[in-house]
């Protein structure tokens, strides 16, 4: 099948620092892919190169096999890749409203879907987005990025720092996203519960190359395998 998004022999770093080397990684239309790995491997960097925020060395990365590489990241996120960043990045001095409206593109996701799938947000409507805690400025994030309508998200480590319900909640929301099917998701997870849980298909990334791309099964089934591959075992 035609891939949806797609990194070919990508190589990718900051300044004259190479961090990604050759990485391949091919999604299909509405596939979930979780990415786990060590600190310090090249997951963010790999989100990042798709969005370009990096410095690409070598190759390419396509959207609907369309080589987006030299494109700039507003004119990627215009073709359908939506980002939600580990730092969040949403604007502390706007309503969580207008963080919506301000990101809002027509399609599937609209106002009423996203406070379907976030009533807290629907609570918090007039709330500055320095108001919120942590978890909610996540739920935001997510949903801002939902609201320019993607055909791909990348979610960056959207579980950080959360407290274990809050963790709880937060797999909900992605799991029913990756359910509705429509939407192609990778995330970067450094939870590997959560990461195996949530795609049936894992890559492992360790020092800016893929070492595991397959069945999130197969290492569930073999967590001894899975502690040599990213080194903690949870
Ligand atoms: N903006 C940057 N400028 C220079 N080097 C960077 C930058 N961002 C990351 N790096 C380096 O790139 C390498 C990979 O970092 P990256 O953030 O992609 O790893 P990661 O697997 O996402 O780690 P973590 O799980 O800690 O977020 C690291 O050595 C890091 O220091």
């Amino acid at each position: 099948m035609a891939s949806a998004l797609e990194w070919k022999n990508a190589s990718a770093g900051y300044g004259d620092t190479i961090v990604l080397e050759n990485v391949s990684l091919s999604l299909t239309p509405g596939e979930s892919v979780s990415i786990i790995g060590r600190n310090g491997v090249g997951k963010t960097t790999l989100l990042a190169t798709a969005m370009g925020h990096t410095t690409m060395r070598g190759g390419e990365v396509l959207l609907d096999q369309q080589n987006i590489a030299t494109l700039p990241p507003y004119r990627r996120a215009l073709k359908g890749l939506g980002f939600v960043p580990q730092e969040r990045e949403i604007f502390p001095s706007l309503s969580v409203k207008e963080n919506l409206e301000i990101a809002a593109r027509s399609g599937y996701w609209n106002d009423d879907r996203i406070y379907a799938l976030f009533p807290r947000l629907r609570e918090r409507l007039g709330n500055m987005g320095n108001q919120l805690s942590g978890g909610e400025q996540q739920m935001l994030s997510i949903a801002r990025a939902l609201m320019t309508n993607p055909s791909v998200l990348l979610m960056d480590e959207p579980t950080e720092g959360l407290a274990p319900v809050l963790v709880e909640t937060l797999q909900d929301v992605i799991g029913k996203l990756r359910d509705e099917g429509a939407l192609t998701i990778v995330l970067v997870e450094q939870n590997s519960r959560v990461a195996l849980a949530f795609s049936p298909r894992t890559v492992v990334m360790d020092k800016g190359r893929i070492v595991y791309d397959g069945p999130s099964q197969t290492l569930r089934d073999d967590p001894e395998r899975l502690t040599k591959l990213i080194g903690v075992a949870e």
